[in-house]
C-alpha cells in the first residue's frame, strides 16, 4: 500500500531561504494520498520549529524556525524521507457518494421522463442495482433495517415501471449519503491539525539517573516516571512501585484502578495518588499517532447516548414500516399503496441528521476557538450545570510576576531570589516559571544545583551549592518540614491580603526569605463567570492550592462565585469533583493539566487551556484554543444550540413522516409523492441541522445581561 505511492527521492527542493524561514517546493504534495494535516503537525512537532504553512496549489512548504542548522536539518531530512504513516492507505472511501455522482443522478432523474421507454428501463435498473443489492445484503445479515426499506421502495417501483420514482429515490439516497460525508470528512481534517501535539518533555529514567527526556526522543524500553496529578505519557507496563490510575478519558470509567508491577496503563491516563515507573512499549510518533487516532475514532465516531437512543428508536420504526407495507399488500392488493408506505421511513432523517449537526457544531466551535471532541463531548457542555475551576491559569492569566522578595536571617535580596531560582529551574509549574524568569530578568547567576525533588503541590527541595533548600508553600516548609516560618508571619499577610501568593523559601532548616508573586485575574473573569450564570450555570466553584488568604483576594473580585475551597492537593480537587458528583451535580472542569489532571478527568467534561500539558489537552473534552475565557461560554452556547437543534430534527422527522406514512397509508399519495416528500423533507431536515448548528454566537457575549 505504502510502495505505490512512495515519494520518488528527492521530493523537497529550497526554493526562497531567509535566516529563518524556508520555503520548498514539495511536488509530493500533487500526491492525494499524503496527509497534508499530518505532515504539518510533525514538522511543527520539531523542536525549534515556530511555524508551518503548506500551500496546497502553489505545492511549497514553509517553515518558521529558530534559524539553527540541525533544526533546518531535521526539517528537510524530514521532507525528503516523509515517514510511512504519512500516506493513507486508502483515500477513495466507499466511492458512492462523491458530488460527481450525485449530479449525475440528479440530471438522470429529471432526464427520465425524456428518455427512450426501451433505455430507461435497464439503464434504471443498473443504476438502482447497488441500492437493491446493499437492501438484500442487509436483509440477509442485519436484518429488517433502513437499506431493506430503501431497497424494498426501489425494488417495487422497478416493477411498476414506475421509473422516475425508482430513480429520484436512488438519487436522494445519495445525496443524503453526500452531504453526511462532506460534514464529516470537514470535521475530521479540522480535529486532526488542531490535536497535533506540541513537543514536550517527560522524565525518564536513563542509567539510574531521572532526567528530563522530550517525548519523541523516548525509546522503547525507556523506564518513564509519573507521580501523583501526573499524566501518563506513554503505553506501557509499570516496572516498579504502585498507584492508583484515573483512566476516564479511554475507559470512561471514573473510579481509578489500582496497578502494581506488571500492570498495563496507558497514554492519557493520571495518576491519582503513589508513583510508577513504565517501561514504554509504544513511542514517540507511534504513540502520538495512535494516541490522534484514537481520539478520533473514540470521539468522532463514537456516538452519544443520546444518539445511540434515537437511532434505536428510528431502528425499531423500520420492522413496523415494513410490515405495514406487507400488510396493506395483502389486505388491498395495492402495490403501489404498499410501495408508498415503504419509501417512508424515520431512520434516515433522524440517523443522519445527528451527525451532521454535531460536526457542524463542532466546526462552529472550532472557528470560535474551542475545539469540543465529538458528539458526547457536546452533548456533555449542553447539561453542565456546574462548572469548577481550577485558580491558576484558568480565570487567572497564570503568568506570575515576581512583587516582593522579603529576606530573612542576613541574605540579601539577591541572594534570595537566586537560591531559590536554581531549585526551581527547569520545572514548569507556573510559581517555577516565574521565579526562574525574575532571576533572570535581574541578572542574577543561577547557582549549580544537585539532587532536585518536587513534591507535588508543595514545592521543591533541593542541594544549591551543597545546602539543602527548600522552596514552596507555607504548608510544606512549616508543617510538613517543621521549620518555624513565625518571623515573616506579619509580613506574609499583609502580602496575601494584597493578592499576593507566597512562596517560602528555606535553607540548612531555616527561613531565609518569602518571595510574594502576583497572578491577575484575566480581565474577562469575572463577566465570563456572569454570563455562564445567565446561561444557565447553577454554580461556579474555584479550586485552588493556593493558600486561604490568596484566594479569598481573588474571590472578593468575582460576584458571581459561588464556592472556593484552598490548599487542596491534586487528589483533593479530583476528591471534590467526584462529591459534586454524587450530589448529582453534572460538571465541567476547567484546568491545564498542571497539578489538576486527576479532577481534570473526573469531570464529567474536562476542559483543558490552549497552554496546558499536551496529554491534558488529549485527555479533555473540551480544549480552548485561545486565551480567552469568553470562548468557554460561546462553546456552552453552541453546545446547547446544537442540542436545541437535534431535539428539532427529531420532532420534525417523527412529525412530518408520520403524517406522509398516513397520506400513503389511506392512499392518498402516489409511490412519487411520498418519495418526493418523505426525501425532501429529509434533505430539509439535514440541511437545517447543518446550517442550525454552524450559525455563530451571537458576537458580542454580554449581549444578553442587564
Ligand atoms: N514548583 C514549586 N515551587 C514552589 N512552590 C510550589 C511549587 N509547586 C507548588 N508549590 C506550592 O504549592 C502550592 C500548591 O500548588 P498547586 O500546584 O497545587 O497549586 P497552584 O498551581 O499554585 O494553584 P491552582 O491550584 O490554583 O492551580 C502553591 O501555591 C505553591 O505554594
Ligand atoms: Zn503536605
Amino acid at each position: 500500500m505504502t510502495t505505490a505511492c512512495s515519494p520518488p527521492p528527492e521530493c523537497a527542493r529550497i526554493v526562497h531561504e531567509l535566516p529563518r524561514r524556508i520555503r520548498f517546493s514539495c511536488p509530493v504534495l500533487h500526491n492525494p494520498a499524503l496527509d497534508t494535516a499530518y505532515l504539518e503537525a510533525m514538522l511543527r512537532n520539531i523542536p525549534g520549529v515556530d511555524s508551518v504553512r503548506i500551500n496546497l496549489r502553489g505545492i511549497s512548504v514553509v517553515v518558521c524556525y529558530d534559524g539553527d542548522p540541525t533544526v533546518k536539518g531535521r526539517i528537510t531530512a524530514l521532507l525528503n524521507d516523509l515517514p510511512e504513516e504519512l500516506w493513507q492507505p486508502d483515500t477513495d472511501r466507499n466511492g458512492t457518494a462523491d458530488g460527481l455522482n450525485v449530479a449525475a443522478r440528479g440530471i438522470m432523474t429529471l432526464l427520465t421522463p425524456a428518455i427512450p421507454r426501451q433505455i430507461v428501463g435497464p439503464l434504471s435498473t443498473a443504476m438502482s442495482l447497488p441500492t437493491l443489492a446493499e437492501g438484500l445484503e442487509t436483509l440477509l445479515t442485519r436484518g429488517v433495517k433502513v437499506e431493506v426499506l430503501d431497497g424494498a421502495a426501489v425494488g417495487l417501483s422497478l416493477l411498476r415501471r414506475d421509473y422516475f420514482t425508482a430513480n429520484a429515490i436512488v438519487a436522494l439516497l445519495n445525496l443524503g449519503q453526500y452531504l453526511e460525508q462532506l460534514s464529516e470528512d470537514r470535521t475530521t481534517d479540522l480535529l486532526r491539525s488542531l490535536l497535533r501535539p506540541r513537543g514536550e518533555t517527560v522524565w525518564a529514567e536513563r542509567d539510574g539517573q531521572e532526567v528530563s527526556v522530550p517525548m519523541d526522543e523516548l525509546v522503547i524500553g525507556d523506564l518513564v516516571i509519573c507521580g501523583p496529578g501526573e499524566l501518563i505519557p506513554v503505553d506501557g507496563m509499570v516496572a516498579h512501585g504502585e498507584a492508583s490510575v484515573n483512566q476516564s478519558s479511554i475507559t470512561g470509567e471514573s473510579v481509578p484502578v489500582h496497578v502494581s508491577p506488571a500492570s498495563d496503563v496507558f497514554s492519557g491516563s493520571v495518576v491519582e495518588e503513589g508513583r510508577i515507573k513504565i517501561e514504554a512499549r509504544q513511542v514517540g510518533a507511534e504513540t502520538g499517532m495512535a494516541r490522534i487516532s484514537r481520539f478520533l475514532e473514540t470521539s468522532v465516531r463514537h456516538k452519544s447516548k443520546a444518539q445511540k437512543q434515537s437511532d434505536a428508536l428510528a431502528d425499531s420504526l423500520v420492522p413496523i414500516t415494513f410490515g405495514l407495507g406487507v400488510l396493506l399488500y395483502l389486505i388491498t392488493r395495492d402495490i403501489s399503496r404498499a410501495a408508498s408506505v415503504l419509501t417512508v421511513d424515520y431512520s434516515c432523517a433522524i440517523k443522519v441528521a445527528t451527525p451532521v449537526a454535531v460536526k457542524m457544531g463542532m466546526f462552529t466551535a472550532a472557528h470560535c476557538g474551542v475545539l469540543l471532541k465529538g458528539a458526547e463531548a457536546m452533548d456533555a457542555l449542553s447539561r453542565v450545570d456546574t462548572v469548577v475551576f481550577d485558580k491558576t491559569g484558568t480565570l487567572t492569566s497564570g503568568q506570575l510576576e515576581l512583587t516582593d522578595a522579603v529576606p530573612f536571617n542576613g541574605i540579601s535580596p539577591d541572594e534570595l531570589l537566586a537560591v531559590a531560582a536554581g531549585a526551581e529551574a527547569h520545572y514548569a509549574h507556573p510559581v517555577a516559571k516565574a521565579v526562574v524568569r525574575a532571576a533572570e530578568m535581574k541578572g542574577v547567576e543561577l547557582p549549580p544545583v544537585g539532587q532536585v525533588d518536587f513534591v507535588v503541590a508543595h514545592g521543591v527541595s533541593a542541594y544549591v551549592e551543597e545546602k539543602r533548600v527548600l522552596v514552596g508553600s507555607h504548608h510544606f516548609i512549616h508543617e510538613d518540614e517543621g521549620i518555624d516560618c513565625s518571623a515573616a508571619d506579619e509580613a506574609a499577610r499583609s502580602l496575601r491580603e494584597a493578592g499576593n501568593s507566597l512562596l517560602y523559601v528555606a535553607r540548612e532548616e531555616k527561613l531565609v526569605g518569602v518571595i510574594a508573586l502576583r497572578d491577575e485575574l484575566r480581565p474577562e473573569s469575572a463577566q465570563v463567570l456572569r454570563d455562564l450564570k445567565a446561561a444557565g450555570i447553577r454554580k461556579t466553584v474555584i479550586l485552588t492550592g493556593d493558600h486561604k488568604d490568596t484566594a479569598e483576594a481573588i474571590a472578593a473580585q468575582l460576584d458571581a462565585l459561588d464556592e472556593i475551597h484552598w490548599e487542596l492537593k491534586p487528589e483533593d480537587k479530583a476528591r471534590i469533583v467526584g462529591n459534586l458528583r454524587e450530589d448529582g451535580h453534572y460538571l465541567a472542569f476547567v484546568g491545564d493539566g498542571v497539578n489538576d489532571a486527576p479532577a481534570l478527568v473526573s469531570a464529567h467534561v474536562g476542559i483543558c487551556m490552549p497552554d496546558g500539558a499536551d496529554l491534558a489537552r488529549e485527555s479533555a473534552q473540551v480544549v480552548l484554543l485561545k486565551e480567552d475565557m469568553n470562548t468557554l461560554v460561546k462553546a456552552r452556547e453552541i453546545a446547547v444550540r446544537t442540542r436545541q437543534v437535534i431535539r428539532n430534527c427529531f420532532h420534525s422527522a417523527v412529525g412530518l413522516n408520520s403524517l406522509i406514512l398516513l397520506f400513503a397509508t389511506t392512499g392518498r399519495f402516489s409511490p412519487l409523492m411520498s418519495a418526493i416528500l418523505h426525501n425532501s423533507s429529509t434533505i430539509g431536515i439535514l440541511a437545517y441541522a447543518a446550517l442550525g448548528a454552524m450559525q455563530k454566537p451571537k458576537a458580542g457575549v454580554h449581549a444578553e445581561e442587564s
